[in-house]
């Protein structure tokens, strides 16, 4: 079983972490996923440290998103215990989870109006109820406030999964989950949301980060999770990762290789 990672930038979070916003640290074991006959998730234990960026790496089919989604409580594992803290008790991931947290998932769904209205939606979901203004500062971050009033489903992708990150952002979730968030995005737009993530971290939100980016991992994550046919293989520093892997899966990931 993993270890809790503790890292400086995991003690610098919980130095800024606004008050009253009670950690969630993760304990998983024996999460096994059996969909349609096939072994998808096999037998994962993890815990995870409730600040800091963890990428979760490895290669297509590994099983990274279906973990992801098991852990926001999207799919339901077949065996094993995912016990979220939170305000006090151990959760299996329900909706008070749910609600703490944010996933933007690979193709992110939004609403059939305008970008504006996108993040409207979810500010009447907030309390404090945040101001037109806010929403349009929210977008000026991802740098979509020209189309504020656009239809978000004529977006091109990446505007799409800029929009989507704002969305998630304006929830204040206490974990991020990011399946690819700039994998249709170009360099500067791929700036914008690793600021964004950054952003989060430093204000003690959680970042589970899926990315086939090697670069982005490194300058993001804290600690890695390496995937490969559903199994963890590795899970440490992501110094340690990427300065000397100890499996030869992640020694050949890390290269460039292709795994089979
Ligand atoms: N409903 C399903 N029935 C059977 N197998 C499935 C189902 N959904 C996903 N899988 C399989 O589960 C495996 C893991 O899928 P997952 O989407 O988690 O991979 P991933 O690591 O996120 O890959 P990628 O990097 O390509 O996004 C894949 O081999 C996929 O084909």
């Amino acid at each position: 079983m993993s270890d809790v990672l503790e890292t400086p930038a995991s003690v610098t979070a919980r130095s800024l972490r606004r008050s009253g916003r009670s950690p969630m640290p993760l304990r998983v074991e024996g999460l096994t996923l059996t969909l349609e006959g096939t072994l998808v998730l096999n037998d994962i234990d993890l815990a995870l440290a409730d600040d800091g960026v963890t990428a979760i790496l490895g290669p297509n089919g590994a099983g990274k998103s279906l973990l992801l989604r098991c852990l926001h409580g999207l799919v339901t594992p077949t065996r094993g215990t995912i016990l979220w803290h939170h305000e006090g008790r151990d959760h299996a991931p329900d909706l008070a989870i749910r609600k703490a947290q944010a996933l933007v998932a690979q193709k992110p769904v939004l609403l059939r109006r305008s970008v504006l209205a996108n993040l409207k939606f979810v500010a009447g979901l907030r309390r404090p109820r945040p101001s037109t203004d806010d929403l349009m500062q929210a977008l000026r971050e991802v740098r979509l406030e020209h189309l504020a009033r656009q239809n978000a489903r004529t977006l091109s992708g990446g505007e799409q999964q800029r929009l989507a990150l704002a969305r998630a952002l304006l929830h204040d979730p206490r974990v991020l989950l990011l399946d690819e968030p700039s994998a249709n995005l170009d360099p500067a737009s791929t700036l914008l949301i690793e600021t964004a993530i950054r952003a989060a971290r430093a204000a003690g939100t959680k970042v589970l980060l899926i990315t086939h980016d090697m670069a982005q991992a490194r300058r993001l994550a804290d600690d890695v999770v390496f995937l490969h046919k559903g199994r963890i293989v590795e899970h440490t520093s992501a110094a340690a990762f990427f300065d000397r892997p100890s499996s030869a899966e992640a020694e050949a990931y890390v290269k460039g290789d292709i795994l089979l």
